[in-house]
């Protein structure tokens, strides 16, 4: 009705998702699926919700085409966001206040609660003009991607509820831009979460000798700086994105000897070790990486020892990197970025994804994904304070969508297969 279609009532909407307190580490996970049953049942989608994980509620939409023998597309989003430091926000994060410009402050108002209203008014919009689906429509709402996704959209693509899907292509997550062009991503770095741990000869404080653990950790964390360096180098330069650098940070030092009334200033302890958040893009030798590690920054000839608390492989079950062709050979990105411009959108040429989205565990079962957030002229406010999202840039998403899901909804080659895009 013209009622439920009214710019008011589509905020409310997105409001009242925004007003659920999906926040780890207690997400009200049923609350939000309820909100997104209530959203599918008034607009007549199919519906289910498992339990991959117990408390851990996934929601799965469909929106049948006509030609059930199509292969199907997923639009795919997660209900959980991070935590927030409130007094720190200029609005309450779960409030969904609605600031003089138009801006709408909540934590998940860019990450990604917009996007997972977005495609649900999308397809409102397509059915109140009468539209129908050639291909499926589904839509998942997965729990735990900011918690690493193994208990959200890993067990949905690992699951034989999946498999009968029988998805052609996926869409998730994005990144928001502060100009006028839209980002969209073929591909996430892998992340490989590395401790490296030193041991050396403990002793008095006041004594110059070699082996110390911290000298044999230092000699690594330089080690590890100038790489750092060299790879930002690139970066500063303009010779790489973003996407296509080694990042690696230094996230944690741990080491000393503590007693109740604080280090012991005397005493050179017998291990240190620090902790680094390494990023590698698709196209990285991971093997060879870790050759390096292992001998130049965490050398057993120096005491030292590695693990990784995290590692993503960059590569898919075809042991080709986990990338989504973004050229004219991919007839789902060429659907995708016409119908950005014809929707008035203007797109940045695809990029890789700095961090690791849900998309990574599609692409490495050899499904084509693309990250996607209708989100521009914003600045990046993904897990800060004062996370916020016009009004206007919302609305102005919505349509882009629906521009989106009526052309991939209206595709009726019968082309994809899981490998296809290794034949192309
Ligand atoms: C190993 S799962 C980590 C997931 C998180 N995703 C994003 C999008 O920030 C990250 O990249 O740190
Ligand atoms: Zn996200
Ligand atoms: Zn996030």
């Amino acid at each position: 009705s013209q009622n439920q279609s009214s710019s008011s009532s589509i905020i409310s909407r997105f409001q009242e998702y925004l007003q659920i307190n999906t926040a780890h580490p207690n997400p009200r996970y049923y609350e939000a699926a309820d909100f997104i049953l209530s959203q599918a049942e008034s607009l007549s989608l199919e519906s289910q919700t498992i339990e991959f994980v117990e408390n851990k509620p996934l929601v799965l939409l469909k929106w049948p085409g006509k030609d059930p023998k199509l292969p199907a597309v997923l639009l795919s989003s997660h209900t959980d966001v991070v935590p927030v430091e409130s007094h720190k926000w200029t609005h309450p994060p779960f409030a969904a206040h609605i600031d003089s410009d138009g801006n709408i402050y909540a934590r998940g108002s860019q990450d990604m609660k917009s996007v997972g209203m977005q495609y649900l008014e999308a397809i409102r919009k397509l059915k109140d003009s009468g539209f129908e689906p050639t291909r499926t429509i589904y839509l998942s709402y997965v729990p735990d991607e900011e918690i690493g996704g193994r208990d959200g959209a890993e067990k949905l693509v690992e699951s034989d509820v999946f498999q009968k899907m029988n998805v052609a292509f996926v869409l998730d997550e994005g990144m928001p831009s502060a100009d006028d062009k839209y980002r969209a991503y073929y591909a996430d770095r892998s992340p490989m979460w590395l401790v490296i741990k030193a041991t050396g000869a403990p002793g008095h404080g006041a004594r110059l000798y070699d082996n110390t653990a911290m000298e044999n950790l230092l000699k690594s964390i330089e080690s590890i700086r100038r790489f750092r360096a060299s790879e930002f180098d690139m970066l500063k330069a303009g010779l790489k994105t973003t996407g296509e650098v080694i990042s690696v940070n230094l996230v944690f030092l741990k080491s000393g000897t503590q007693t109740p009334a604080g280090f012991v200033m005397n005493l050179q302890p017998s291990e240190a070790e620090a902790g680094i958040d390494i990023r590698v893009p698709p196209t990285v030798d991971q093997d060879a990486f870790e050759r390096r590690i292992a001998e130049e920054w965490a050398p057993a000839s120096r005491n030292m020892t590695y693990e990784f608390k995290e590692k993503f492989s960059t590569l898919d079950i075809f042991g080709k990197p986990a990338v989504t062709i973004a050229d004219s050979s991919n007839p789902w990105w060429v659907l995708l970025e016409e119908a950005v411009l014809n929707a008035g959108g203007k797109l940045e040429k695809p990029d890789i994804f700095r961090g690791a989205t849900d998309a990574s565990f599609f692409r490495q079962r050899g499904f084509p994904a693309v990250g996607f957030s209708p989100i521009a002229n914003t600045p990046g406010l993904a897990h800060d304070h004062n996370e916020f999202l016009n009004q206007q840039e919302y609305l102005k998403g919505i349509e882009i969508y629906a521009a989106i899901i009526k052309a991939f909804a209206s595709y009726a080659e019968q082309t994809e297969s899981k490998a296809s895009k290794y034949e192309l």
